[in-house]
């Protein structure tokens, strides 16, 4: 059978994949944190081989079929936090990627998805403290926030006043969030009120911008580790957790992931309070971000698809991204290097 794509995406658009493509986010109360408690990790220990048969079946018990892995994909995009963490960013390089933060997709697709006319912009721009100011400049009247690593990234190994005044300098600089490091060490000691307090100044050195905690999970040895991390951080305030530096030997992954939604869904039900996930580093495929949608439409529901609550951090999955939506419009794959910056 020949399918015109462009049909296809109309037929499927009023079939009801347009409803894939409405955002349903309310806006939602930040994340006020509430007093240390490790009662509500203590007693959790994460069995890995479970984990791990889950993940490996998220995406043969769900599968997005052609139509709607457009609409998806078009959703992965306005979660993508377009990053640049290099020791060579330039404002020239900032620059061109806040372009292309306001205009993630050619017109051409544009036009042939039937998006014309909506706003389709990525999550954010994600940069290093010094960059913040260009970004600010090159995204003014877009919408688009700033989000600025800080705290000494992606070690944090630097004093903690330092930490806390970086963290103050890119907040003046104009970021509109800010992706925190933990110390490890407190993790790998088991020293979580330590974690709690350092997580909670950082929380306070942030003011009005929202707080990302990246917990660099490749360095936290175990699962049960990540989940009481995770439960730590967001008692201490954290509005995401964010999975790593793109740093770490291992960074983002499935299993890890699992467990950082499921940390999120307790602590949601203990408080009512809805804290975003962030799954950052080696992320690069189409196929990958669908994989972690399906994961977030499961664990979490529809709403943690949305930018407010799910980002992917990532220098390079833009691309693919394009690429495939290209194929899906034109049937026909173009060279990786004609999608330029991301
Ligand atoms: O926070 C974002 C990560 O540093 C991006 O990692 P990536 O370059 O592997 O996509």
């Amino acid at each position: 059978m020949n399918v015109n794509p462009q049909q296809a995406v109309a037929d499927a658009a009023k079939a009801g994949a347009a409803r894939d493509l409405v955002r349903v986010t309310q806006p939602h109360a930040r994340n006020e944190g509430v007093a240390f408690d490790a009662s509500w990790f203590d007693a959790v220990d994460i069995n890995l081989s479970a984990v791990e048969r889950r993940t490996a079946t998220l995406a043969t018990r769900r599968t997005v079929k052609k139509d709607w892995q457009a609409a998806w994909l078009v959703k992965a995009i306005e979660a993508i936090d377009l990053t640049t963490l290099a020791g060579d960013d330039t404002p020239g390089r900032v620059a061109r990627l806040c372009a292309k933060a306001r205009n993630p997709l050619r017109a051409d697709l544009v036009a042939a998805l039937g998006l014309s006319g909506r706003r389709l912009t990525t999550g954010a721009v994600c940069v290093y403290p010094t960059m913040v100011k260009d970004a600010v400049k090159a995204l003014d009247g877009s919408g688009v926030p700033v989000a600025s690593v800080a705290t000494g990234f992606p070690a944090g190994l630097t004093p903690m006043e330092q930490r806390l005044a970086e963290i103050r300098y890119a907040v003046g600089e104009g970021a509109h969030e800010i992706d925190i490091v933990i110390t490890r060490a407190h993790v790998l000691t088991g020293n979580w009120s330590a974690l709690y307090d350092e997580i909670a100044a950082m929380r306070e050195a942030c003011g009005e911008a929202h707080m990302k905690a990246i917990l660099a999970t490749g360095d936290l040895k175990t699962l049960t580790n990540v989940y009481r991390a995770s439960m730590v951080a967001m008692q201490a305030g954290s509005d995401f957790i964010k999975t790593s530096t793109g740093m770490e030997g291992v960074n983002a992954t499935l299993p890890v992931s699992l467990v950082m939604v499921r940390a999120i869904r307790d602590y949601l039900a203990r408080t009512s309070c809805k804290v975003g996930f962030k799954p950052a580093g080696g992320i690069r495929t189409a196929k990958d971000a669908l994989s972690w949608l399906i994961l977030m439409r499961e664990e979490l529901g529809r709403e943690w698809m949305e930018p407010e609550l799910f980002r992917f951090g990532a220098s390079g999955l833009l691309a693919d991204i394009e690429r495939q939506l290209e194929h899906f419009v034109t049937g026909r794959y173009s060279a990786n290097d004609r999608h330029g910056v991301a």
